[in-house]
C-alpha cells in the first residue's frame, strides 16, 4: 500500500440508519433542468443532435449569450408539487436535482454568485420548492452539483501557470462556499451526486475533494457522497492508488450497467447507475426523434437489473423550460409505477441474491427473510424456469401473485419452477422460499442463534 492522505476514508459498506435508507430507496428520478431546457437543443432554427444540455459548446454559443438566457427562465407551467406526485405514483424513493449543471447557473439565489435563479424573471428559490414538495410526499432529496462551471471566470481546466494556481484556488474557495449553503440552506438534503470533476485542475487539488466530503458530512451528519468527487494524492479518481473506493457509493455507470454474470464484482460496495431515455440527453431536447427513446419495460428492466446486483437505479426527467413534463415521460412514470405499486417489494430493501444468473431475469433478495425474487422478463417457451441454487439448499415454496406455482427438482441443487402460461404485458413475479444452503443469510442467522 502507498500511504494516502487523500484517499479512501473507510473500507466496506456504511452501515449506518442514513446509508440504509440511501441503500434501501433503490429508485430515484434524476431531473436535469437549467438554462438549457429553454433552447432544448435548437440554436438558430438548427438543431444539435448532441446532448442538449451541451448545447452551449455544440453550437460554439458565447458565454455572454449563453448567460442572457437566465433573462428568459420563467417556467409558467412549473408545479413542483404535481412533479413530486409524479415521481411518488412512478415508485421514486429519491430524487435528485441538477442544483448547478456545467453552464454555472445556480437553481438557488446562492449569495456567490449573481447568477441564479434570484435575477430570473421567475425570482423564487425553485430549489426550496422542489426540495419541500419532494420531502412532502416522503420522498428524499438529493443535490447532483457540477465542480465543472463555464459561468465562473476563475474556472480552469488545468493549472498551468501561477496564474492558473491563483485563479483556481479562488475558484474551489467559491464551489466550497456553494456547497456549504446548499448543506447549510437545504437541511433535509440527504446525498451529495459531483459531476465535472474529470479535469486536470480537479485532479491536482485531491485533497480539496476530501476537504468537501469532510465539510459536507459535518454539516449534514450522514450525508452521502458519490466516489466521482473524489481525487487521491496522485490524481486517481473514485478508486484510491491502493484500489480502495474513495466516496460512499461508486458512481461510474452512466448510461451503461454492470454486466451481471462478468461484473459481479460491483456487489462488493454501494453503487449507483444513472439513465437517460433517449440515447444521450439528460437535458429537455426539442427533438427525441433524433435518437432510440427507450421504453418503459425497457427501463424497468434495468431497475430490476440494477437491483439484482445490489445497487441504486437514477432515471432521468428533462423538464422543459416552462417548467412542463413531456408525454413521454409521464407515460413512463405511469407505466413503471403501476409495476412498483404491486411489486414494490421486490425492489425496495432488495439486494443482490448471490444466485447465479438464468436467461429468464433475475433474483433479488430482501433484507430480512429466506425469500429470494424471481422478476422474469424473457419467458421462455417451455414455460419452465431454470433456477440453481447453492449447495445444500431446499426450495420449500414458489408462489405467483399469492398463488403456489409448481416446483421440480431436475438435478442436484437444481429446480424448474413452472410459469402459469399465460399472455404477460408486463414482468410476473415469483417469490421463493428458499432454506438452507450459506448464501441465505436467514437460514444462516437462525443456524447462529
Ligand atoms: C462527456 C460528458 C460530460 C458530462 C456529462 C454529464 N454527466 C451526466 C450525469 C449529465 O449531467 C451530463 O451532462 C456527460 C458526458
Amino acid at each position: 500500500e502507498v500511504p494516502l492522505k487523500y484517499g479512501a476514508q473507510y473500507t466496506g459498506k456504511r452501515t449506518d440508519e442514513a446509508m440504509n435508507k440511501w441503500r434501501g430507496n433503490r429508485f430515484g428520478q434524476f431531473i436535469h433542468w437549467g438554462l438549457y431546457a429553454i433552447p432544448g437543443g435548437v440554436w438558430n432554427g438548427k438543431t444539435y443532435n448532441y446532448a442538449a444540455e451541451f448545447l452551449k459548446s455544440s453550437a460554439k454559443i458565447p458565454t455572454s449569450t449563453w448567460d442572457s438566457l437566465m433573462y428568459q427562465f420563467n417556467p409558467v407551467k412549473f408545479n413542483a408539487r404535481q412533479w413530486a406526485k409524479m415521481a411518488k405514483q412512478m415508485g421514486a424513493r429519491y430524487m435528485t436535482i441538477t442544483t448547478k449543471h456545467h453552464e454555472g447557473f445556480c437553481l438557488w439565489p446562492s449569495q456567490y454568485t449573481d447568477f441564479n435563479i434570484g435575477n430570473t424573471p421567475y425570482k423564487k428559490d425553485i430549489l426550496k420548492e422542489l426540495v419541500e414538495a419532494y420531502n412532502a410526499e416522503g420522498i428524499d432529496v438529493n443535490f447532483y452539483y457540477s465542480v465543472l462551471d463555464w459561468h465562473h471566470p476563475d474556472w480552469r481546466y488545468d493549472i498551468k501557470s501561477p496564474e492558473d494556481s491563483v485563479a483556481f484556488r479562488r475558484f474551489l474557495q467559491f464551489a466550497s462556499g456553494q456547497l456549504r449553503e446548499l448543506a447549510t440552506n437545504y437541511p433535509t438534503v440527504k446525498a451529495f451526486w459531483f459531476d465535472g470533476t474529470w479535469d486536470n485542475s480537479i485532479k491536482k487539488n485531491g485533497w480539496w475533494t476530501l476537504e468537501v466530503e469532510q465539510m459536507l458530512k459535518k454539516i449534514r451528519p450522514g450525508a452521502v457522497v458519490n466516489s466521482r468527487l473524489r481525487a487521491d494524492d496522485f490524481g486517481k479518481r473514485h478508486i484510491d492508488s491502493n484500489g480502495k473506493l474513495m466516496g460512499d457509493y461508486e458512481s461510474g455507470y452512466e448510461r451503461r450497467l454492470p454486466n451481471p454474470v462478468k461484473d459481479v464484482q460491483v456487489t462488493r460496495w454501494d453503487w449507483e447507475a444513472c439513465m437517460t431515455v433517449p440515447e444521450n440527453q439528460w437535458g429537455y431536447h426539442k427533438d427525441w426523434s433524433v435518437s432510440h427513446v427507450k421504453s418503459p419495460l425497457e427501463l424497468l428492466e434495468m431497475l430490476v437489473h440494477t437491483t439484482s446486483m445490489g445497487g441504486n437505479f437514477l432515471l432521468n426527467f428533462g423538464p422543459a423550460g416552462d417548467g412542463s413534463i413531456r408525454a413521454e415521460e409521464q407515460h413512463i412514470a405511469r407505466t413503471i409505477g403501476a409495476w412498483m405499486q404491486q411489486n414494490g417489494q421486490v425492489i425496495y430493501d432488495c439486494d443482490y441474491a448471490g444466485w447465479e444468473k438464468q436467461d429468464w431475469g433475475y433474483f433479488t433478495k430482501p433484507r430480512t427473510g429466506n425469500i429470494v425474487n424471481m422478476v422474469v422478463f424473457n419467458i421462455p417457451v417451455n414455460g419452465l424456469l431454470k433456477v440453481k441454487v447453492p449447495a445444500g439448499t431446499k426450495i420449500s415454496k414458489a408462489t405467483l401473485a399469492g398463488k403456489n406455482v409448481k416446483v421440480e427438482e431436475i438435478a442436484k441443487d437444481q429446480f424448474f419452477i413452472h410459469l402459469p402460461q399465460q399472455a404477460y404485458k408486463m414482468p410476473p413475479v415469483i417469490v421463493l422460499e428458499a432454506v438452507g444452503g450459506a448464501k441465505t443469510n436467514a437460514q444462516y442467522q437462525e443456524a447462529k442463534t
